[in-house]
């Protein structure tokens, strides 16, 4: 199987993210991390850009020992004689230069004509070959560089020793396509070719840079840089693990692998995300949090049956322990009886559909449902306490200059459907009364308590009551992601136990 090499920038490319800035413990902490994910080079920093990046690159350098450490360099002495001081200590030390080739960088940025480009960088290379065995060269912007001017520099490249040619396609302005043909181009037109290893360096402007790493690795590239979560410049550069686990999931069409440990993407993603503050998207590939979470029925259930109907690689493989169902909305029986089997309940058909029923009602109202919620349904459901009393609507109006009203209508057994409107000195005053007055009878709440079942705006409300009359005590709780409901239903629960003890009580 065809190697790919990893050349690493997040602590370079993926630093230049906006916002993003990293000491020299955290570069050094991300840095041991790549080790271990089994990066083959890490460019550790830009050491001419400041005297701290210096430090950093060569705090990494000293701390590597089983990847090369990369410094980049401009293609002026001032910035290799940077690189050289940042490496010192280095197992394996390189230097990145870079000089844009394409016309747009020529003429408005370096004011530059081919010819100076060509010679500004063949001086580069010279001198830092004096210092340097392994030397990999950028054509900056190369995917705006005229085909024939690139395959120029790639020879001049090659001519003064550099060991890398590296094709960015510096603001991800080209189709995979276009991409893939430049390497097979250089490939096939360029005079010692086989003398380097083709790199390719993609940006995710239009979406593409994962796309179009992986073009060039089916046209030749021998390398991949990239970043770890895909962070970088703008809209970003290559993911690295997208194009590992593309690489190891389809390994029958490109034919190509990386050396990475792939079970440690899970906590590399997640350490770069905590140091650099870049949180990354639930929904972004391998390492976004739904990556391998199911939400619909129809999809828990064929996991449920068997997981590759829904999953093409293993959380596993990545690091994470396993495939998660959430239960939300759109989710089914399956997973929901899987889900309270998880939770230790055990539940036959009816209470099942019950608690179902009652959990799709919580699931039109809350985004997650949480263990927690699915317990309280359970609790709720698994009591069996008669219902008495069933409320079934509750109004109440509210206002800090007005007094607080209530109206319910509740189900009573026997009686029927019966309305009532009460006033009070709160709102939960108003709908007790409105309750009492329902149910006639004498009670006296002794005890009320709210607390909250899960986190965020839309958690559930837990309200327990207890009801005393005469010589009977007796409990009830009420759960709602509104609280005046989990106020009503507690109460109301705790009528029809008061009502069921009386019972027991009377028959003993
Ligand atoms: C595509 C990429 O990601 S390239 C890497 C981008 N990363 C960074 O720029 C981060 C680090 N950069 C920095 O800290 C600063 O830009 C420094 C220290 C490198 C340079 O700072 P300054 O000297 O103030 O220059 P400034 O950044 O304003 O302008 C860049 C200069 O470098 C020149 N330049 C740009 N690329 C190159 C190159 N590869 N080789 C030689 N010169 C270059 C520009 O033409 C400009 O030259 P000028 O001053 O003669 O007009
Ligand atoms: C320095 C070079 C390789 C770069 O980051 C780019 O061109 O995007
Ligand atoms: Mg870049």
């Amino acid at each position: 199987m065809r190697k790919i090499y990893v050349f690493d920038t997040t602590l370079r490319d993926g630093e230049q993210s906006p916002g993003v800035n990293l000491n020299t413990r955290e570069k050094v902490k991300i840095a041991y991390q790549l080790e271990k994910l089994g990066v083959d080079r890490i460019e550790a920093g830009f050491p001419a850009a400041s005297p701290g990046d210096l430090a950093a690159v060569n705090a990494v350098a000293r701390a590597v020992k089983n990847a090369s450490v990369i410094g980049l360099s401009r293609s002026r002495t001032q910035d290799i004689d940077a690189v050289r001081e940042a490496l010192k200590g280095a197992e394996d030390p390189r230097i990145h230069i870079f000089l844009a080739t394409s016309p747009i960088h020529r003429q408005h940025k370096l004011r530059m004509d081919k010819a100076q480009v060509l010679d500004t960088a063949r001086e580069a290379l010279r001198y830092a070959s004096k210092y340097f065995s392994s030397i990999e060269f950028s054509a900056e912007d190369a995917g705006r560089t005229e085909m024939d001017f690139l395959i120029e520099m790639t020879e001049m490249a090659i001519q003064e020793g550099a060991s890398v040619v590296n094709i960015p396609d510096t603001v991800g302005y080209l189709s995979p396509y276009e991409y893939g043909e430049i390497f097979k181009t250089l490939k096939e037109r360029v005079h010692g070719i086989e003398k380097v290893q083709l790199s390719a360096h993609c940006h995710d402007d239009l979406g593409m840079a994962t796309v179009n790493a992986l073009a060039a690795i089916l046209n030749g590239a021998d390398q991949i840089e990239g970043t770890i979560n895909g962070i970088g410049e703008r809209a970003g550069n290559t993911a690295l693990e997208e194009v590992a686990l593309a690489l190891e999931t389809r390994q029958d069409f490109f034919g190509a692998k990386t050396s990475l440990q792939l079970s440690e993407i899970a906590r590399t993603s997640r350490l770069v995300s905590r140091l650099t503050g870049m949180v990354v998207p639930g929904n972004k590939a391998i390492v976004g949090a739904n990556a391998f979470a199911h939400e619909s029925g129809i999809h828990q259930d064929g996991m449920l049956k068997e997981k590759s109907t829904y999953e093409i690689m293993t959380p596993e493989t990545i690091g994470l322990k396993e495939s998660k169902l959430v239960l939300g909305k759109h989710s089914g029986r399956h997973a929901f009886r899987e889900k309270l089997v998880d939770l230790g309940y055990v539940v036959e058909d009816e209470r099942l559909n019950e608690a179902f029923n009652a959990f799709k009602i919580l699931a039109d109202k809350k985004k997650d449902v949480t263990d927690e919620d699915i317990s309280a349904i359970l609790d709720e459901k698994l009591l069996d306490t008669p219902e008495v009393y069933h409320l079934e609507t509750l109004f109440v109006s509210y206002g800090n200059e007005s007094t607080p009203t209530a109206k319910v209508r509740v189900q009573v057994q026997g009686r029927g459907t019966v309305n009532e409107e009460a006033e009070g000195n709160g709102s939960v005053d108003a709908i007790y009364n409105a309750i009492d007055k329902v149910s006639q009878e004498d009670v006296e709440l002794s005890d009320y308590s709210i607390k909250s079942i899960s986190h965020g705006k839309d958690a559930q409300g837990e309200v327990h009551v207890v009801l005393t009359q005469q010589d009977i005590s007796v409990q009830g709780r009420g759960v709602s992601t509104d609280i005046l409901e989990a106020s009503a239903r507690a109460y109301v629960d705790a009528l029809n136990r008061l009502s069921d003890k009386r019972d027991s009580l009377s028959k003993v």
